[in-house]
C-alpha cells in the first residue's frame, strides 16, 4: 500500500468516466463531494497486500491516525489512486481494503468520505503548506521486503 497524505483546506473531486468496466455503483449525490479542513489520502492498494488485507487495513489506519493527530485534521478523505505504484491489488480486493480503511477510521471517530472507486475524477486540492504538510507512507505485510 502506497499512500500520499496531503493537509489540505479542502479537496473537492467531481466523476467523470468509467475507469474500470465495473466501477463501483453510486449515487447521484457521490458523484461529487468535498470535504474543507481535510487530510486527503491518495491511496494505491498493491499486489503484496492481497497476503494479508486485513493487517494492511491496521496499519494504514494507524498511520492515518498518526498523521491526523499531528496535523490536528478531525476529517479524512479517503481517496483511491493507482498512481503510486506499478504493481498494483486487483479492483476487488482494492476496493475492499479501502472501503474497510473508511470505516475503521469512522470508528476511530474521524469525519471520513471516500472519493468513489474505478471513475476518472476531477479534483482540485489546496494544500496547506506547512512542513508536515505532505508526507507519504508505505505499507506491506509483516514478513514481507519493501520492493
Ligand atoms: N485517479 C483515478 C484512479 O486512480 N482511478 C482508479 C481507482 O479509482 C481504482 N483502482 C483500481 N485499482 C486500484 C488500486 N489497486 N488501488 C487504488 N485504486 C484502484 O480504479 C481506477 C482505475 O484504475
Amino acid at each position: 500500500m502506497r499512500m500520499l497524505l496531503i493537509h489540505s483546506d479542502y479537496l473537492e473531486y467531481e466523476v467523470k468516466d468509467k475507469a474500470l468496466k465495473n466501477p463501483e455503483p453510486i449515487s447521484e449525490e457521490q458523484r461529487k463531494g468535498r470535504l474543507d479542513e481535510v487530510l486527503a489520502v491518495f491511496m494505491s492498494v498493491e499486489k503484496i497486500d492481497e497476503t494479508n488485507p486485513d493487517e494492511v487495513v491496521e496499519k494504514a489506519v494507524e498511520e492515518i491516525k498518526s498523521v491526523a493527530e499531528q496535523v490536528k485534521a478531525e476529517r479524512i478523505f479517503v481517496y483511491p489512486f493507482a498512481h503510486l505504484s506499478s504493481e498494483l491489488a486487483k479492483p476487488d480486493v482494492a476496493l475492499k481494503v479501502l472501503q474497510r480503511i473508511e470505516e475503521r477510521l469512522r470508528e476511530e471517530g474521524f469525519e471520513v468520505k471516500r472519493a468513489p472507486f474505478g471513475y476518472y475524477k476531477a479534483f482540485r486540492l489546496s494544500c496547506k503548506g506547512h512542513p508536515l504538510a505532505e508526507l507519504s507512507r508505505t505499507i506491506v505485510p509483516s514478513g514481507e521486503a519493501v520492493s
